[in-house]
């Protein structure tokens, strides 16, 4: 039995593996140091045989042997041992680590941690030893996967788990079918407390140790380049778990039989999402293509999963149809005015709040905002983004009842989709950034391109920058030599100008270059920084070269099209001219030279005569005729 108590004996009757090359003085400083977290001296501990391997490091059977005055007793762990990382930066991982520790410790759900050890210079997380994981009944089930009644139900106890986890500012990063634990009594209990973040800004001393931040069957886009299309959210642990819940609901793993490469290629490139089977109820289905969003900021949280799973627990299903759904409703994929429902459910107005109507997103500001700042003073249903409010508006007598899902708060000027500039560059990631969340105190959470987590901060450290919406053509500015990402160049040398296809939640700008004709695989668009770029119109173009030189960047078809109408044109005064000169050469014929029979000159019944025309040289090289005249 997992985590039993073994008798006290002399000599342990098991093998374990010997290590060489303890680091000593590592061991030493850090048992000596000043850590809250229990240190477990690395004698105490005899591993077992390992029990798997992950991509952050091996998972050990152990025993723990405890010895007092009172009792001698061996105690099974499991003992994670992290991959081995740099001496100088263990101190900053054990801090972390201790930290991580006083947060989760003895969260019910969450796998049991009694403290850490170093052996042969690794880390190694000790924990509870349990009875096995979902993975692991899944593979001895045949078909692999369980029913959606048990789906649900560990659903509900992981996420329970999640949600503790996260309301204490750490995401899991890895959630997969492995990594969640079964007890004794059959509950479902989170065997990951978010290594991978715990990693995070830590250098591996070997290329080849797995630098992704997960499992990448499991990893949602923005986990893939967190610096480049993060920040990392509470959010990326929605994907992950949707995955997991897809795989224990069929018994096939997300992205199956597709290697690292071909999955980053599907998640972030292609923007994929895994397919969700049929025949769920809607409400579940709903959440779970909600957790599939490529911008994180329109994916469900786990406590409205919680809600979800927990409402739908007890359906039914008879004839056709999905009874018992509880009081979760499935509304429409979008709230229609762009955003997600899960989107507008983040954030709930208070009676005082500043607000002004929501744009669209990606939209430039309405012109006509029905309101452009009001005070709530009345809300009718405050938690669902179906209510309506009470604004008062300056000038207006009576309060106005308007739809909740229309307003966003305004604090300190702020709301959240604001871009935003730091006012004091710091050099280390991008100045420009978008504006994610502001608390009535002013504390905000900014992404930005070069950050792996949110910027936090307050307001006041913070302006208002330029907007950047899909659609508008952009090009780098002038003084940027060498910009963050690469950006393609003209014919001539000269950068070229692109389209803003999509921007990311960390105000990082997906570019298509319309002008530029590609084949094959060569990629079509660029990443490109806000701070960096400037906004291209046709308006502002300055003079006619400059028009019709943006003009190109609108289809690469411009300038062909541009040449075929010019040859086109060339032709018809070219045709013109020489109806003309025939007819006033002929004129002259007429007057002074004698016809011979047969013979006309108005061109009307003479044959192909007619269509003999002249062309200049040069027209006559592009049409591949020779010069003077051509029929
Ligand atoms: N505390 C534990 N008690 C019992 N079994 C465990 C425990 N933790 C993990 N396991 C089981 O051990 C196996 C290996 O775990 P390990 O964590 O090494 O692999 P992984 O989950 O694939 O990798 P990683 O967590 O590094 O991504 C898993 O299948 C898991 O079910």
């Amino acid at each position: 039995m997992a985590g039993k108590v073994v008798a006290a004996q002399p000599h342990p009757p098991f093998e374990y593996e010997l290590f060489e090359g303890d680091s000593e003085h590592l061991i030493t400083a850090v048992a000596s140091s000043n850590h809250s977290t229990p240190w477990i001296d690395p004698a105490k501990l005899k591993l077992r045989h390992r029990i798997g391997r992950g991509p952050f490091g091996d998972l050990w059977l152990a025993t723990h042997h405890q010895m007092t005055e009172d009792y001698d007793e061996y105690h099974e762990v499991a003992v994670k041992m992290l991959q081995p990382v740099q001496e100088e930066n263990v101190k900053a991982l054990l801090d972390k680590f201790d930290n991580l520790f006083l947060k989760c410790r003895g969260i019910d759900g969450v796998c049991f941690l009694y403290g850490f050890s170093i052996i042969t210079g690794k880390i190694c997380i000790v924990m509870k030893f349990y009875e096995g994981s979902i993975g692991d009944k899944m593979a001895r089930i045949k078909g692999g996967k369980l029913s959606l009644a048990d789906v649900l139900r560990y659903g509900i106890q992981l996420a329970q788990g999640i949600l503790e986890l996260h309301a204490k500012g750490i995401r899991v990063l890895n959630l997969k079918p492995s990594n969640f634990l079964l007890d004794k009594n059959g509950q479902a209990i989170l065997g990951e407390v978010g290594i991978p973040y715990l990693l995070l800004g830590i250098p591996l001393p070997s290329p080849d140790v797995s630098p992704k931040l997960g499992t990448p069957n499991y990893m949602a886009p923005e986990q893939w380049q967190p610096e480049v299309r993060g920040p990392l959210s509470l959010e990326a642990d929605s994907w992950g778990f949707a995955c997991s819940i897809l795989e224990i609901l069929t018994g096939v793993q997300p992205w199956c039989g597709r290697g690292v490469e071909e999955i980053y290629d599907s998640v972030v490139r292609k923007q994929e999402k895994p397919l969700i089977p049929e025949g769920l109820p809607p409400s579940v289905e709903n959440v779970l293509h909600g957790c599939f969003d490529y911008d994180f900021r329109n994916r469900p949280l786990m406590t409205d999963i919680l809600h979800v799973f927990k409402s739908s627990h007890n359906a039914i299903y008879c004839d056709g149809g999905w009874t018992g759904l509880g009081s979760v409703t499935t509304s429409d994929k979008s709230s229609g005015n762009g955003y997600s429902e899960w989107f507008l459910l983040k954030d709930h107005l208070q009676v005082g709040d500043m607000v002004r109507s929501r744009k669209p997103p990606n939209a430039c500001k309405s012109k006509n905002m029905d309101v452009p700042e009001a005070i709530v003073v009345g809300l009718e249903r405050d938690t669902d983004q179906d209510g309506f409010v009470l604004v008062r508006i300056h000038g207006i007598h009576d309060p106005l009842r308007v739809p909740i899902s229309t307003l966003e708060r305004v604090t300190f000027g702020l709301a959240a989709g604001d871009w935003v500039r730091l006012k004091e560059d710091d050099k280390k990631h991008s100045p420009v950034g978008l504006l994610h969340s502001i608390d009535r105190d002013g504390s905000v959470a900014v992404g930005f391109i070069g950050l792996e987590t949110f910027w936090k901060g307050d307001s006041s450290e913070l302006q208002m920058a330029e907007s950047f919406f899909v659609g508008q053509f952009v090009r780098l500015k002038a003084n940027v030599l060498s910009p963050r990402f690469e950006w393609p160049r003209k014919r001539l040398g000269a950068w070229a100008t692109g389209k803003i296809w999509q921007i990311l939640p960390n105000g990082c700008l997906i570019v298509k270059f319309p002008g530029r004709l590609t084949f094959g695989d060569e990629c079509s668009t660029s990443l490109a920084d806000p701070a960096e770029v400037e906004v291209v119109s046709f308006k502002t173009c300055p003079g006619m070269v400059k028009k019709y030189q943006h003009l190109e960047d609108f289809h690469w078809g411009v300038r062909p099209l541009l040449i075929a109408v010019g040859v086109f044109t060339a032709i018809k005064v070219g045709v013109l001219a020489g109806k003309k000169m025939g007819r006033s050469k002929a004129k002259k014929l007429h007057s002074s030279v004698p016809l011979n029979d047969g013979q006309r000159v108005d061109g009307q019944s003479s044959g192909n005569s007619s269509n003999q025309v002249w062309f200049p040289p040069s027209v006559a090289n592009i049409l591949g005729v020779s010069a003077g005249s051509a029929r």
